[in-house]
């Protein structure tokens, strides 16, 4: 799916293809020389992470395993709470393993807040961040993200793993949606 496919669905491009392939290999460049002489465990978030996984991981010249959580906040309305259940766990045992979990967007920052914590429990030797996008509501909870690709405004975006309604997650870019879409 590209910008061609999307009508007028399609407001703006804020990210494009090529910009996020050479952030995710300068990112990668940094993940490289710090794990070097470590063993490294990529752990991606679904759903949003599955792009995020596949493009930052092929950039790795470090050999990494991978592994797969499902977490769902819930609550009123539609920003998360921080009340975050597990829908799917890791497979792998995390004790003593050098952690990097793979993020498409920290928004309110609450998921990540709360995995961070729940994985920590589990006695890895680290736990890491690599977010793609940063929003500016992340720098209200305690949350170190090492690896940031893009720091956006506080708007709502798609593409890259991102989803509007389950929707636009194959979109090779980061854009924003016309009101239309959303029915304004
Ligand atoms: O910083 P926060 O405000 O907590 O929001 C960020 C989280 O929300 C989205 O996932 P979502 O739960 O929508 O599921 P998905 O990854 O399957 O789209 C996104 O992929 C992050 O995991
Ligand atoms: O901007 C966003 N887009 C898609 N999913 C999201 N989850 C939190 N923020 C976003
Ligand atoms: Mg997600």
């Amino acid at each position: 799916m590209d910008a061609k496919d999307m009508g007028d669905d399609l407001e703006k491009v804020l990210i494009s293809e090529d910009q996020i392939k050479v952030r995710n290999q300068e990112i990668a460049t940094e993940i490289d020389a710090d794990y070097a002489d470590k063993d490294l465990l990529l752990v991606g978030v679904l759903k949003g992470a599955v792009m995020v996984m596949a493009d930052l991981s092929r950039e790795l010249h470090h050999p990494c395993a991978m592994d797969w959580m499902a977490v769902s906040s819930y609550g009123a309305g539609t920003t998360s709470s921080g009340v975050v259940r597990i829908l799917k766990d890791l497979d792998m045992d995390i004790k003593d393993r050098n952690v990097l979990i793979v993020e498409d967007v920290v928004d309110s920052g609450l998921t990540l807040s709360w995995l961070v914590g729940n994985l920590n429990s589990r006695g890895p030797a680290s736990v890491e961040i690599y977010a793609m996008v940063r929003k500016p509501l992340a720098f209200d909870v305690d949350l170190k993200i090492k690896y940031v690709g893009f720091d956006l405004p506080n708007e709502f975006i798609v593409g890259c793993g991102l989803d509007y309604a389950e929707k636009y997650r194959n979109l090779p870019f980061i854009g924003t949606l016309a009101p239309h879409v959303y029915g304004n």
